[in-house]
């Protein structure tokens, strides 16, 4: 059987699951996504779990879709339809979720962050919308969340990709805090601490409230942004993207048709 690529541990309340995959920088292979979605669930469905934290190994968070996998990929791709119901899970959690970030974090990466209802990364982590540079669409979270809190830097940093630091992600609040590296783990400890201390019932009937603002909700434009998204990463200019980026190459973009 192969290693696993995350694990699981419960400590005082705490669920930690870490992302292990060093070698893709966390991509979120078939195998990465199956086992995260375990371990959410478990994590969801036990009594003794009141808060669950996300974060990894290695340098990377979470570089986004394996797109070594995502070659050949067709519109009914498993990964594309995979990746949102983790993020729903997420989502829809009645126990809090952090996110541990110590490094960079890419396009899906950073909408697994944006789903999250912490996120705490350490002063040298970086982000980036890196989708269109790849020829796919940010279809899935991050476009129904962000734009609807930060309209104008929303559009800069879908439309040009551009990398961005922790101060910037803090400063449009896809970040919570950014602290240096030795600090992340007390960090994160003030977060779960201070969300250990609510009634479970209330926080997880706040949080399904907060979901529920027309500000943050996952809208009806869900199953939509899902198949855009299927069908970019299925496009001829998708897949010419996936191969320059495993191939080391600039994409060649050729002109729509008409
Ligand atoms: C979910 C949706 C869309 C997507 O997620 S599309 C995915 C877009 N992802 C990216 O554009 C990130 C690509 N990766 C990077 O930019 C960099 O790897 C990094 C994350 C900044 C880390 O840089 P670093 O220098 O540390 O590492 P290397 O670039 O040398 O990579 C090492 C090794 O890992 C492989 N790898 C990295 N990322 C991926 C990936 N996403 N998939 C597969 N493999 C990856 C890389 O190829 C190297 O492999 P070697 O064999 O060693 O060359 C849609 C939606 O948003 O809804």
């Amino acid at each position: 059987m192969a290693d696993e690529l995350v694990h699981y541990a419960v400590d005082r309340g705490i669920a930690e699951i870490t992302l292990d995959s060093p070698h893709n920088r966390n991509a979120l292979s078939a195998q990465l996504r199956r086992e995260l979605r375990a371990h959410l669930s478990g994590a969801i469905a036990d009594e003794a779990v009141r808060v669950i934290v996300l974060g990894h190994t290695g340098t990377v968070f979470c570089s986004g879709m394996d797109l070594k996998e995502s070659r050949g990929a067709g519109a009914d791709a498993q990964g594309v339809n995979e990746f949102p119901a983790i993020l729903e899970d997420i989502w829809t959690s009645p126990k809090p979720v952090v996110a541990k970030i110590a490094g960079p974090a890419r396009a899906g990466g950073v909408g697994i962050i944006a789903a999250c209802d912490i996120a705490v990364a350490t002063h040298e982590s970086s982000f980036a919308f890196t989708e269109v540079r790849i020829g796919v669409v940010p279809a899935v979270i991050s476009v129904t969340v962000l734009p609807r809190l930060l309209p104008r830097a929303a559009h800069e940093l879908f439309l040009t990709g551009e990398k961005f630091d922790a101060a910037r992600a803090a400063a449009i609040g896809l970040i919570n805090s950014a602290v240096a590296a030795d600090a992340l783990e007390s960090e994160v400890r003030r977060y779960t601490d201070m969300l250990a201390l609510g009634g479970p019932t209330a926080l997880a009937a706040t949080k399904a409230m907060l979901r529920r603002s027309p500000a943050s909700g996952l809208g009806e434009d869900f199953a939509d942004m899902l198949e855009l998204s299927a069908e970019h990463f299925a496009s001829a200019e998708g897949q010419e993207g996936i191969r320059a980026f495993a191939e080391k190459r600039p994409a060649s973009w050729v002109p729509p048709a008409g």
